[in-house]
């Protein structure tokens, strides 16, 4: 059984959003991994970069000369020794050279073909034998701000999770049926709506802030009595978008909030509308902020760091030690390595904070996110409810499920 690299390829495909990204193939001598990047419209400035100034073109140009030889003869299953040659090849601190989304899928494709060449599935592969539980979707139903048009919502996202679910396939159709739900009541508030989605496969529709949160509420409700299963609200604010240097502007809603106010907004929100889950309700950098939110409601709330934290270990510790916020989002590509997604979730867990697996705005129908949450023991898992590049991930947790006969969901707090 080898798993020694004896190929790598790269290709341009498309995203959801109908822009380029990287597809990296890898062939070992026993078995093949296939990765895809995605791509954020609401990116965290600290992230890693996703493709070097030149463009996407130069780099697959390059690829041959840069990547391959250094690669070839290496053991698919050495994840670090990967990465580690893929960043000394880069030679930058945030990947500006190689680009992000290259590395993280070279990363990623070597995993799967370790994986493969081991005849295991990844998740299996990373976690271990006795890994069994199954995270819950955070399913997307209403988008806004920078994933959708200038009518929607200021808040860029609102979720909900079926907590009430005692399997993914109840969990996941619980989702869509919310899904439905919220279409239905957003068509009898507003006649003229024609049905349009957003980024992530949630409904755009012309609402204030409130008028969804009423919907999203509603539907919570309407569906867990349908159903038996409990559904509750979330959100991500996503609120470096709306921060202008001083102040957020909530154009949709003509209302501007400083940062006292914007902690009593959310802070109302959660209280008023029993929000299981937030992320970001603060802009990144924001610490202090983050740490007077989570001490108010972080008993009963779950306060998650996406832009702030970009699945950065040494950005994470700073807010471990500031006590910022009780979660953090997992994605890959903003730290552009597994072994560097890793080091960051398996901090999080020594320190008490929910690790979120999260997809971005702009997917591919790689799979590869279902697998990790599975292996990190992610209690949840960001990756929309609807929409092909999103259900690629819902419907591999299905198929999880069903191959891991003691299967359990996760336990949320
Ligand atoms: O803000 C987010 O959490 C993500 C995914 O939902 O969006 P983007 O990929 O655009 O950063
Ligand atoms: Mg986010």
């Amino acid at each position: 059984m080898s798993s020694v690299i004896e190929n790598i390829g790269i290709r341009k495909i498309l995203d959801s959003r109908g822009n380029a990204t990287v597809e990296i193939d890898i062939t070992t001598g026993n078995g093949f991994g296939r990765a895809a990047a995605p791509s954020g419209a609401s990116t965290g400035a600290m992230e890693v970069v996703a493709f070097p100034e030149e463009g996407i073109d130069s780099v697959i140009g390059t690829f041959n000369e840069r990547v391959k030889g250094d690669l070839v003869g290496v053991s698919a299953d050495e994840t670090v020794l990967i990465d580690d040659i893929l960043k000394e090849i880069d030679g930058t601190d945030n990947l500006s050279s190689l680009g992000g989304n290259v590395t993280v899928a070279i990363s990623l494709a070597a995993a799967k073909a370790a994986a493969s060449s081991f005849n295991m599935p990844l998740y299996q592969f990373l976690g271990g034998n006795l890994k069994n539980e199954i995270p819950y979707p955070l399913g997307n139903m209403i988008n806004g701000g920078a994933h959708a048009g200038k009518n929607a919502p200021d808040i860029q996202e609102f979720l909900v999770v079926p907590v009430g679910a005692k399997n993914i396939t109840e969990a996941v159709f619980a989702n869509s049926s919310v899904h439905k739900k919220i279409g239905e009541l957003i068509k009898v508030k507003d006649g003229q709506f024609t049905g349009g989605k957003g980024d992530e496969g949630g409904w755009a529709p012309n609402l204030s802030n409130y008028e969804a949160l009423e919907i999203q509420s509603r539907a919570c409700e309407e569906i867990s009595d349908e159903t038996g299963i409990k559904v509750r609200p979330s959100l991500d604010l996503a609120p470096s978008e709306l921060w202008d240097g001083s102040k957020y502007i909530y154009g949709r809603e003509g209302v501007n909030r400083d940062t006292g106010e914007q902690i009593d907004f959310v802070e109302e929100i959660i209280d008023t509308y029993k929000m299981f889950f937030v992320e970001d309700p603060l802009r990144e950098g924001d610490f202090d902020g983050f740490s007077q939110l989570t001490k108010r409601v972080g008993d009963g709330c779950i306060i998650c760091g996406d832009d702030i934290f970009v699945t950065n270990a040494e950005i994470l510790s700073r807010g471990i030690e500031k006590k910022a916020a009780n979660a953090i989002i997992i994605k890959p590509n903003q730290i552009g390595t597994l072994s560097g997604t890793y080091q960051t979730v398996k901090l999080a867990k020594d320190n008490n904070y929910i690790p979120v697996v999260s997809h971005r705005s702009g997917e591919t129908t790689d799979e590869t996110i279902a697998h990790l949450a599975v292996a990190f023991g992610a209690p949840l898992i960001k990756t929309g409810a609807i929409g092909g590049e999103r259900i690629a991930k819902l419907n591999e947790l299905i198929r999880i499920q069903e191959e891991m006969p003691s299967s359990v969901m996760a336990k949320l707090k």
